[in-house]
């Protein structure tokens, strides 16, 4: 879907990126629920291109924050400090597709491009999709479904990509499919990303960058190395998998070393 719908005043699109040259910038956002504080104060920079991660326990507020970004929160409250790119697009754990159109109709749905044809049989085809352009979403599995959800959001060219945890739903097997997937998509159309997830290690596999929401705040910055995200570094991502899960109030579990062998 196309977010950033208008009408929030906290939030200003700026196409051409933030005054500091980000892509997103958030600065003091404060969101209450009546007497309950979710968001306390939020700083978040995200560059161009960037790809973040955001981690937080369930409950902190991290589809707070994604649906202020996206402009789907009227009542956000800060002191215009939400700066957003024109173009956004936003994908959920539910591919929200609508029943009564075929894949085609909804990734061209809202789409006022007069190739908007051409661009959506583009985009299905960079997610694997090409020829169930005339499917119906009931005849689509749930990684399908989301792969066109995908479509749906890059027909766009979205300068931000907000992804509240869109892999929640799948299975292990479709989900690591999922992510070589995004990181192909990113990688070709280099949208800044913010994904949101639970998964500690989707978000070391997947990011430049995995924030830590805590108490409302952003409470732990780490950068991912390269070598880290592949895995080449394998005891650098052992220790960055223990840092987050301390970070989360996680007790990470003792791997023992292998015995020696030998000795
Ligand atoms: N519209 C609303 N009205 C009242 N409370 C809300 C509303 N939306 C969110 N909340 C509350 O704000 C808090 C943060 O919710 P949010 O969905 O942002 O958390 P989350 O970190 O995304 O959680 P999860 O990881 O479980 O999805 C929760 O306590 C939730 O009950």
């Amino acid at each position: 879907m196309a977010a950033h719908p208008g009408g929030l005043t906290a939030v200003a699109p700026s196409p051409a990126g933030t005054k500091s040259g980000a892509a997103v910038s958030v600065r003091g956002l404060i969101r209450s629920f009546g007497t309950k504080s979710v968001l306390d104060g939020v700083d978040l920079d995200i560059a161009p291109g960037e790809f973040v991660a955001l981690l937080g326990p369930s409950g902190c507020g991290k589809s707070t924050l994604l649906r202020a970004l996206a402009g789907l929160d009227h009542e956000v409250r800060g002191s215009g400090v939400i700066s957003v790119p024109d173009r956004v697009s936003v994908v959920f754990q539910d591919s929200r597709l609508l029943p009564w159109d075929t894949v085609l109709g909804n990734v061209t749905l809202g789409v006022r491009e007069h190739d908007a044809d051409a661009r959506a049989r583009k985009a299905l085809a960079e997610v694997g999709l090409a020829g169930r352009e005339k499917a119906w979403p009931h005849q689509l599995s749930g990684g399908e479904q989301q792969r066109v959800a995908l479509a749906r959001s890059l027909v766009r060219e979205p300068q931000l990509l907000l992804a509240d945890e869109p892999f929640g739903a799948l299975d292990a097997l479709t989900r690591i499919r999922m992510h070589g997937l995004l990181q192909d998509l990113v990688a070709a159309h280099r949208p800044a990303v913010l994904l949101v997830t639970h998964d500690v290690d989707e978000a070391i596999a997947l990011a430049d960058r995995i924030v830590v929401l805590d108490r409302g705040r952003i409470a732990t910055v780490r950068p991912v190395p390269p070598a880290i995200r592949s895995s080449a570094d394998a005891a650098g991502h052992e220790a960055l998998r223990r840092d987050l899960l301390t970070a989360l109030g996680v007790e990470p579990v003792h791997t023992p070393e292998p015995a020696a062998v030998g000795r």
